[in-house]
């Protein structure tokens, strides 16, 4: 194997769930890094103090709020990579502009976008315990980019299972139009999408 060019450890892999605030990517995430047996984080362990404080009081964050705490997040993909550690990341990433400065930690990244409709998501927000208000919604809504087309990486629909949702992301991830294949993982190659 040799070295790519951002520094980072070669062909280690980092897997960013995104999505707006209840969409399942903590539960996702956690539940893919599982069954890869990959490193996993959630991006709201990373967010500062008051960024927790302004989003439980119903207030969105700013571009400016967010900065920091994507460099973090940036900055711990680069760290795994370096360790040859490949990732499983739940972040909202809501804006292509935030998504770019992930991958600016080097490595091959993909985002995993959980889609589907908000009178879903709602009643899921509404029934969990977070610091994140339901009301909070709309703005993330507002907000999202979904990812274009040269963009790494695909949607999947947030009303089915997570079971089913876990199921697709795998096939999409180690079948031909997602990562390539860790040196000891091959390519199933032909799956049915
Ligand atoms: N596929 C699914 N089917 C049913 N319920 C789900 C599914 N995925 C997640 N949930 C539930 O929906 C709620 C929201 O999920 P989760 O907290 O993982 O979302 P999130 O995107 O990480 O939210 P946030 O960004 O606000 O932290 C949780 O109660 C979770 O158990
Ligand atoms: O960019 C943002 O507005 C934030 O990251 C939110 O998306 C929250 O962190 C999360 O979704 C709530 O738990």
């Amino acid at each position: 194997m040799s070295g790519d060019q951002t520094g980072a450890a070669p062909r280690t892999h980092h897997v960013v769930v995104i999505g707006v605030s209840g969409s399942g990517k903590s539960t996702i995430a956690a539940e893919l890094a599982g069954r890869l047996n990959l490193r996993f984080a959630d991006a709201d362990d990373f967010h500062p103090p008051a960024n927790v404080a302004k989003m439980s009081e119903g207030i969105p964050l700013t571009d400016e709020d967010r900065l920091p705490w994507l460099q973090s997040l940036a900055t711990w993909m680069r760290e795994r990579g370096a360790a040859g550690e490949s990732t499983v990341l739940a972040c909202s990433a809501l804006k292509r502009s935030y998504r770019d400065l992930l991958r600016e930690g080097g490595g091959q990244v993909a985002f995993l976008h959980l889609d589907g409709p908000a009178e879903t998501i709602l009643s899921r927000m509404r029934t969990r315990d977070h610091f994140m208000p339901p009301s909070l919604l709309e703005s993330q809504v507002a907000t999202l980019e979904p990812l274009e087309a040269d963009e790494p990486g695909t949607a999947l629909d947030l009303t089915l299972t997570r079971e089913e949702i876990v199921d697709r992301a795998e096939d999409w991830l180690v079948g031909p139009g997602g990562l390539p294949a860790p040196p000891d993982r091959p390519h199933r190659g032909g799956d049915p999408r």
